[in-house]
């Protein structure tokens, strides 16, 4: 299928027509070539995720592989990778091949499996990167997400372990002796509802404490959901001293502060929680000025009966697919450079997904892409998200900007807004 988009806007750039043919972008005219009116739309690269829990296999009640594909379409991704906190975990070449394959199978973006670093997340025993690296999944990012490597000396070793194939260990940084029984940020909110801190050290040392240890070992650190303001500044100086890490910060924690744990709705609660006013602007910030190198969803679908409940009976994790980028056009404006390095780019280059994050000016570049019409205001219903969970913390929400189409190697995954399978 070959595909001429009319008119369109390359990253907010003079209109202009882009050809895709045979799943790249292309120089010529293809006669016969579908014709899509892409006045007022801007291409971006296809949106890259490093940070996607996908549910499956174990908890095919909140998603599948197949439904978060469709979520991740539907949102302008072409690419996701998958958190190994499933059930069995993702700790051994099988079950990494397995969700490998059902990404395949699902066919609507390029679904790349993350292994975990120790076996079953228990912070024990190193699992069989290797084994996982070499397997078809070809996995290169290892994390224990939902749990801290916390144990410097495996820590160490993983680092240690990957450095052989460039392979990255993403941290889930959180100290946990210093988050026991923790429901939200420590703050005065906390205080004033009575629940449980978590306060903004037990992250931040962590980061410290990884990014001597990569440092030392000359290895690659990627830093999941970073929330704090003091974090930031971890990573700056790190950052200025050369060490190899790179870091993520999800829209939510772009957005969204710890008053929203005011009405108790279980809707608000994730790990690392929702912080201040301060640590939102820090993080903006640090978005812009490359300190944080990219935007992850965190997408953590969750079953009703799950976060229907009292707070701290709630699993921590939000929806994030769907929304993503409208929630950055909201922070940002049609910043188009910079939401393309942070959300596809460079999310590309960490998880080395050659074949997206390209250059869609350039002939011969894979066609993975999405179209986004900035103009249209979208109020976010629940009820309407391909996501089988519904734990949106937007809902009712009005957000800027609609995807419209998404191509996977020139093949539409979504048109008119709508998944194509
Ligand atoms: N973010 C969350 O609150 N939850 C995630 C795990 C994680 O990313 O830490 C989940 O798997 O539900
Ligand atoms: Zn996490």
């Amino acid at each position: 299928m070959a595909y001429l988009l009319k008119g369109v806007s390359i990253l907010g750039a003079a209109p202009t027509d882009l050809h895709i043919v045979d799943g790249v972008v292309s120089d010529t005219p293809e006669e016969g070539a579908e014709v899509i009116d892409a006045t007022g739309l801007v291409a971006l690269p296809g949106l890259v995720d490093v940070h996607t829990h996908l549910r499956e296999p174990g908890r095919e009640d909140a998603e599948t592989v197949e439904t978060g594909s469709r979520a991740a379409a539907l949102g302008g991704y072409t690419a996701v990778c998958a958190m190994a906190n499933t059930s069995p975990v993702a700790d051994t070449a099988g079950v990494v091949e397995q969700v490998w394959r059902l990404g395949r199978e699902a066919g609507l973006v390029d679904v790349q499996p993350i292994g975990a670093v120790t076996v079953g997340l228990a912070g024990k025993q190193m699992a069989e990167l290797g084994a996982m690296a070499t397997s078809a999944a070809n996995v290169r990012i290892f994390s224990d997400d939902g749990f801290c490597v916390a144990d410097p000396k495996l820590m160490r070793r993983a680092l240690e372990y990957v450095k052989a194939f460039d392979g990255v260990i993403a941290q889930h940084a959180e100290e946990p002796r210093l988050t026991e029984g923790a429901q939200m940020h420590e703050g005065e909110v906390s205080t004033r509802l009575g629940l449980t801190g978590w306060p903004a050290v037990a992250e931040e040392a962590i980061i410290a404490r990884d990014v001597l240890l990569a440092e030392h070992v000359g290895s690659r650190l990627h830093v999941c959901h970073v929330s704090t303001a003091g974090s930031v500044e971890v990573l700056r100086q790190a950052k200025a001293r050369g060490v190899r890490v790179t870091a993520e910060v999800t829209p939510h924690h772009l957005l969204l502060t710890d008053e929203r744990a005011e009405g108790y709705d279980p809707v608000f609660k994730v790990n690392p929680p929702l912080r201040t006013r301060d640590d939102v602007e820090a993080l903006r910030q640090a978005l812009r000025d490359g300190v944080i190198d990219v935007v992850a969803t965190d997408h953590a679908p969750h079953a009703v009966q799950d976060k229907e409940c009292e707070w701290s009976y709630a699993r921590p994790g939000m929806l994030g697919l769907e929304t993503a980028l409208s929630i950055v056009l909201s922070v940002y404006g049609p910043q188009w450079d910079l939401i393309a390095d942070r959300m596809s780019t460079a999310p590309a280059r960490i998880a080395g997904l050659t074949g997206h994050g390209g250059d869609l000016t350039k002939a011969g570049t894979p066609a993975n892409l999405t179209l986004v019409d900035p103009s249209v205001q979208r109020v976010v219903d629940p009820a309407e998200l391909a996501s089988r969970s519904r734990n949106t913390p937007y809902a009712g929400m009005t957000l800027p900007g609609r995807i419209v189409a998404t191509f996977l190697r020139g093949e539409a995954t979504v048109l008119d807004g709508k998944a194509v399978k």
